[in-house]
């Protein structure tokens, strides 16, 4: 079979696009998804993602990491299905959709897309970090050194060593002035540091608020793909109002056989 694909980043996490209205991609096939965002022997990515038809949203989005198995929420993946939906002209300046933890609403201003993340209602302290659902399950730990702190090593450890088989995406932070933190994630799924995880910088936002550690209402970070802003509410113990906001775009088309 040759199928058309599109590429798509966000803040440099890269994901492989397809237009599945037809429901014509074999979508049980983890075999398939792995080696499509095999950076060797496929195209090349972090995850896959699925852009369907949906009843009462403007669409579907199903998100696969690049171990071939669907994964919870992604968030930079999120904003770069909302710059799809507008290349392919379903949607103009503001998208509503579906995605598999709950509907999310979203605006494009050019490249930036900001994307309205689900509430958090819980922060979970551990002895040198914090543990939240943000999307998708994140362990936000602050360090020192993070340009050399060893992200694969010292994620893999706690993904496997804390977390058992589930797992957790694991974000290392390091506060650069008062409202700006820099981030290093290892993504489960992935198994691997990628350069951007938009989950991830959004529960590190969380994170750091929580701690006292940011005063207003936003953060703005630097992961080492590019630059992102979490906006927030915060009130009564809960997070609402969540937006992740950042550039996403596409990068190339093309066809694939197998
Ligand atoms: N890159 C993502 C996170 C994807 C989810 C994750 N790897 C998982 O299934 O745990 C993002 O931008 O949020």
């Amino acid at each position: 079979m040759t199928a058309t694909f599109f590429k798509y980043q966000g803040t440099g996490n890269d994901f492989v696009m397809i237009d599945n209205r037809t429901l014509f991609f074999p979508k049980e096939d983890n075999g398939l998804v792995a080696f499509l965002c095999h950076r060797r022997f496929g195209i090349g990515a972090d995850g896959l993602i699925l852009l369907e038809n949906d009843e009462s949203h403007d669409f579907r989005m199903v998100y696969y990491n690049a171990d071939g198995r669907e994964g919870s929420m992604c968030g930079n993946g999120g904003r770069c299905i909302v710059a799809f939906a507008k290349f392919l002209g379903i949607i103009e300046r503001k998208a509503k959709f579906i995605a598999v933890d709950g509907p999310h609403t979203a605006t494009v201003d050019g490249d930036i897309v900001s994307l309205k993340m689900q509430d958090v209602t819980e922060i979970k302290r551990k002895p040198s970090a914090l543990y939240l659902n943000t999307g998708s399950p994140h362990h936000v730990q602050l360090v020192s050194k993070l340009s050399t702190f060893n992200v694969a090593k010292e994620g893999a450890k706690l993904r496997y060593g804390i977390y058992g088989e589930v797992g957790s995406n694991i974000n290392f932070v390091e506060q650069e002035s008062e409202d700006t933190f820099n981030v290093r994630t290892y993504e489960r799924g992935v198994e691997d540091e990628t350069l951007s995880c938009g989950t991830g910088v959004t529960a590190v936002a969380l994170a750091m608020h929580e701690l006292g550690k940011i005063k207003s209402n936003y953060a703005h970070i630097n992961a080492v793909g590019g630059k992102l802003k979490i906006e927030f509410e915060f009130s009564e113990g809960s997070y609402g109002q969540i937006h992740l906001i950042g550039e996403a775009k596409q990068v190339f088309k093309g066809e694939i056989t197998w």
